[in-house]
């Protein structure tokens, strides 16, 4: 479970996330949804500690993060797949993490099968990966731990269609067997497919959320895509004028 409790953060007079609440359930696969720029990584970077709400908290599994005893065990959280040290291999940065977190080290074998890197890819230094590699690397470094909880922001970037699938089946396993998923995207057809419940930001503020089939509901004729538009189109005009 995660719980998000009126979080605010300011960046000088910017503000980028303004008093949102939302709770991504067990079970259940929650879509955090919103244009460029609405605030969701700046909402998920609270969510783990690692940036500092102006107001508000942020809970997971009933406590802020950094209260967590080894997070890690806990919580797989993949935020920036681009940003993982070049110069190492696949298998050494999954065994350096495995080390830090007190994982056994046989669990680097699975995650990697998981995610479908193969030894000669985990032996190359993630510099020579595609970032669709290295997707699926974040992906392994998240479930190391064997966590009841995942937090990935924009898991999709770069992966191909099959890639793309292979993930939805792997987060909807994963919520299958009780964990909570709390993913981010700014394309609606990828999150539409995969999500149960969806979470949609517009200009830093909450402007839906729900069952998907409550909005799909709400959105009737029209389609999601189109109550996407409708709901975040002012902040994308506030952004711009801003
Ligand atoms: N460290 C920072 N300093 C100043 N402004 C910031 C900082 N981090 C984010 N922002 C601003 O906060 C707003 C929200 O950014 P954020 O990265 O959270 O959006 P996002 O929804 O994740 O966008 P995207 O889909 O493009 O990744 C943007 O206007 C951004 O420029």
């Amino acid at each position: 479970m995660i719980t998000a409790e009126h979080l605010t953060r300011r960046y000088g007079a910017l503000t980028a996330v303004d008093d949102v609440s939302f709770t991504s359930e067990p079970g259940r696969v929650t879509g955090f949804l919103g244009p460029n720029g609405a605030g969701k990584s700046t909402v998920m970077r609270m969510l783990v500690g690692l940036s500092r709400p102006t107001s508000g908290v942020a809970r997971i599994l009933g406590k802020p993060f950094a209260a967590l005893p080894n997070p890690a065990r806990h919580v797989g959280v993949l935020l920036d797949a681009a940003a993982q040290h070049t110069g190492r291999t696949g298998r050494e940065i999954l065994t350096l993490s495995a080390l830090m977190t007190g994982v056994e080290r046989r669990r680097v074998d699975e995650v990697l099968q998981i995610v479908g890197l193969t030894d000669r890819e985990a032996a190359r230094r993630v510099g020579t990966y595609s970032l669709g590699m290295r997707q699926r690397l974040g992906i392994a470094n998240a479930l190391l731990g064997d966590p009841e909880v995942l937090i990935l922001d924009e898991p999709a970037n770069g992966l191909d269609p099959g890639g793309i699938r292979w993930m939805r089946d792997l987060l909807a396993d994963f919520a299958g067997k009780g964990g909570t998923v709390l993913l981010s995207s700014h394309l609606l057809g990828e999150i539409e497919r995969v999500a149960d419940d969806l979470v949609i930001i517009g200009g830093g503020r909450i402007v839906a959320q729900g069952s998907k089939e409550q909005l799909l509901a709400r959105a009737g004729d029209r389609g999601l895509e189109e109550l996407f538009f409708e709901l975040t189109a002012g902040s994308a005009r506030q952004e711009v004028v801003a």
